[in-house]
C-alpha cells in the first residue's frame, strides 16, 4: 500500500524542480528564460487591465442636451437625476432653494414694476399721494421719474382704480421694497445665470443661430459668455456657503435646523404681503395682460406657492427644483451614476452635458461635440408665437428649426444617437385652449383643425423632415407623473439603443408622428 505522497511525487512540484543534473550555466540559462515568461505574462497582464479599464471606460454614456434658451435642457437633466439618482438629487436638492427664493423675488418685484406703471397710467386726479416712486434697480427712494407717457404706458387703457385702492396697494409696494435688495444679494450669490438676457442687456456680445456659423460682424471682441466654462456652478456655491455658516445653525419651532440667512428672514416678514399683491385683482388683471411675460414659465407656479417658499424653514420639493429657473452659462458637465438596477448592465454611469441655449453661447457647445454618443434635442413645442429673449426680431420656433437642421447635418455628430424632445405640450394645450390660432404665426399651418393632435404632427414632421431622429412628446417636463412616465416609456435612460426607432432612422416615420 502507499504511504503519504512525497513532496516529489506531487505532479507539480516534479514539473517545477530543476532538471537532474543541471549544470550552472544551465541553470542561468533556465533563470533568464524564466524572467523573460515572467516579463510576457506581466504584460499581458498589464493589457488586458487596460482592456478592462477602457470598456468600463466605454459604459459612460456620453449625452448633449441641446437646444435653444428656454427649451427645457436643464429641466430634463433634473429630470433624469430625480428618476435615475434619487440619493444624489435628495443630497443637491436643497442647494436650489436660493434659486427658487429668487424665482419668487425677481417676481413680485416685476409685478412692482408692473403696478407702478398701472398707477402712473390712472388718470392724474386720482394721483395724489405722499409717496416717493421706488427705484426699480435700487430700491432707495428717489426722485420721481418721468412717468412715461399714455402712449407708451401699456396699461393706459386699464381704466381707474379708486383712491382707496391706491393708497392701499401704494402702502403694500412700501412694504415690499426690501426685496429689491433681497434680489440683488440673491443674484450676487449664485452668478451669472440669474440674468436672464435681454436684447438690452447683451450689450455686443455676438449671437450664432448656430454652433458652426462664423463669427458675425457686429463685434470684434470675444464674447465673455462663450469662454466661460462654469466649473463652480452655483450649486457649489451654496454648498460652501453652507458649510461657512454651519456654526450658526438654530432650530426652528418645527425643529428643523436653518442656517441663518438674511434673505429668508425678510422674506418670512414679507410673507403676508406678497400673498395680498398677488391675490389683488388689480395684479390679477396686469398679470392677464401679460405683465409676468418676461419672467418665463414657472413664474405664477411660484407665486402660487408664496406661503410655503416664505417660511424661514422652507425646503424645496421635487417639482419646486424641478420648476426652479436659472440659465446655463457656458457648458456643464454632470454625472449621474445610476441606483436603480437595470436589466442590462451596459451604461451604468452617464455624463450629461447640459449647454447654455442662448444664441450667445452656442459656439461653446462645439469642442464637446468629438466622442459624444447621444444627443437629446430639446425642441418645445409651445413657442410658435413668441420670440427670443436675446434677439426680438427672432421667432423662437424658426430658430429651433434652425438650430436642429444645423446639428442634424453636421458631420461631427453623424454617428450620434439623435433623438427629439418635444416639451411643452403642457403650454402649447393651454395657448390653444386660449383660442390661439397657430396659423396667424406659422401660415404654413394653413387650414388644419387648430388643435394639439394637428399641431403636434405638422411640426413633427416638419423636423422629421430635416433629420431622422427617434421623437418623444412630454407633456411637461417638470410634471412628475406625466414627464415621468414619458421617461420611463421611452426608456432613454436605461439603454437608448432599446428605444423603438432611436438613432439615424431614414426609413420610417416614429409612432409619435405619424
Ligand atoms: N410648463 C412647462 N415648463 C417647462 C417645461 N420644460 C421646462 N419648463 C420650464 O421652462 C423654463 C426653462 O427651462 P430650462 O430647463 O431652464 O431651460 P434651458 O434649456 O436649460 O435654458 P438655458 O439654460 O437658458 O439654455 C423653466 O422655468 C422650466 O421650469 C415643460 O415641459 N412645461
Ligand atoms: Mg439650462
Amino acid at each position: 500500500m502507499r504511504g503519504l505522497m512525497h513532496d516529489t511525487d506531487d505532479p507539480l512540484t516534479r514539473l517545477l524542480l530543476p532538471p537532474p543534473g543541471e549544470s550552472e550555466e544551465e541553470r542561468e540559462e533556465r533563470l533568464t528564460k524564466e524572467a523573460e515568461a515572467q516579463r510576457v505574462s506581466d504584460l499581458i497582464d498589464e493589457s488586458l487591465r487596460a482592456e478592462r479599464a477602457a470598456l468600463k471606460k466605454q459604459k459612460v454614456m456620453k449625452m448633449l442636451l441641446l437646444g435653444q434658451s428656454e427649451s427645457g435642457k436643464t429641466t430634463t437633466l433634473k429630470n433624469m437625476q430625480l428618476t435615475y439618482a434619487p440619493r444624489a438629487w435628495e443630497q443637491e436638492k436643497a442647494s436650489w432653494r436660493a434659486v427658487i427664493q429668487l424665482n419668487l423675488v425677481r417676481s413680485i418685484n416685476v409685478i412692482l414694476d408692473a403696478l407702478a406703471l398701472r398707477l402712473a397710467a390712472t388718470p392724474a386726479s386720482s394721483r395724489k399721494s405722499s409717496m416717493s416712486p421706488i427705484s426699480p434697480s435700487s430700491g432707495r427712494f428717489m426722485s420721481p421719474p418721468p412717468s412715461p407717457t399714455l402712449e407708451d404706458n401699456p396699461y393706459s387703457s386699464m381704466g381707474s382704480i379708486p383712491s382707496e385702492r391706491r393708497n392701499h396697494l401704494l402702502k403694500l409696494r412700501l412694504r415690499l421694497a426690501p426685496l429689491r435688495q433681497v434680489e440683488v444679494d440673491l443674484k450676487a450669490r449664485l452668478g451669472d445665470g440669474t440674468n436672464e438676457l435681454t436684447e438690452l442687456n447683451i450689450g455686443s456680445e455676438p449671437l450664432f443661430a448656430s454652433p458652426f456659423d462664423d463669427a458675425p460682424a457686429i463685434s470684434s471682441r470675444p464674447s465673455k459668455e462663450v469662454t466661460v466654462r462654469s466649473h463652480q456652478s452655483f450649486k457649489d456655491k451654496e454648498r460652501d456657503r453652507k458649510t461657512k455658516n454651519r456654526t450658526s445653525l438654530r432650530q426652528t419651532p418645527t425643529g428643523v435646523d436653518v442656517d441663518r440667512d438674511p434673505v429668508s428672514d425678510v422674506l418670512a416678514g414679507c410673507a403676508d404681503d406678497m400673498v395680498t399683491l398677488w391675490e389683488d385683482s388689480v395684479i390679477q388683471d396686469l398679470v392677464d395682460a401679460g405683465a409676468l411675460e418676461s419672467l418665463g414659465d414657472s413664474a405664477k407656479y411660484f407665486l402660487r406657492r408664496i406661503s410655503d417658499i416664505a417660511k424661514r424653514d422652507y425646503t424645496p420639493s421635487d417639482v419646486d427644483v424641478l420648476r426652479a429657473r436659472i440659465r446655463t452659462v457656458g457648458v456643464q458637465e454632470y454625472n449621474i451614476a445610476f441606483e436603480i438596477r437595470l436589466e442590462r448592465d451596459i451604461w451604468r454611469e452617464w455624463a450629461i452635458y447640459d449647454v447654455g441655449g442662448a444664441r450667445t453661447q452656442r459656439r461653446a457647445w462645439v469642442p464637446y461635440f468629438s466622442d459624444v454618443q447621444a444627443i437629446v434635442f430639446l425642441a418645445p413645442i409651445s413657442v410658435f408665437d413668441e420670440r427670443l429673449a436675446e434677439d426680438r426680431k427672432i421667432n423662437r420656433l424658426q430658430d429651433s428649426f434652425a438650430l436642429w437642421d444645423a446639428i442634424t447635418k453636421s458631420p461631427l455628430l453623424q454617428q450620434c444617437i439623435l433623438i427629439l424632445f418635444m416639451n411643452k405640450c403642457d403650454l402649447l394645450q393651454q395657448k390653444l385652449d386660449r383660442g390661439v390660432l397657430v396659423k396667424t404665426h406659422l401660415p404654413s399651418f394653413a387650414d388644419r383643425p387648430n388643435d394639439f393632435t394637428n399641431f403636434t404632427k405638422f411640426q413633427g414632421r416638419a423636423q422629421l423632415q430635416l433629420a431622422q431622429a427617434a421623437v418623444l412628446l412630454a407633456h411637461d417636463v417638470c410634471d412628475r407623473e406625466s414627464s415621468f412616465a414619458c421617461l420611463s416609456d421611452s426608456q432613454i435612460p436605461l439603454n437608448v439603443r432599446d428605444v423603438p426607432g432611436a438613432g439615424r432612422r431614414r426609413d420610417g416615420e416614429n409612432a409619435a408622428v405619424r
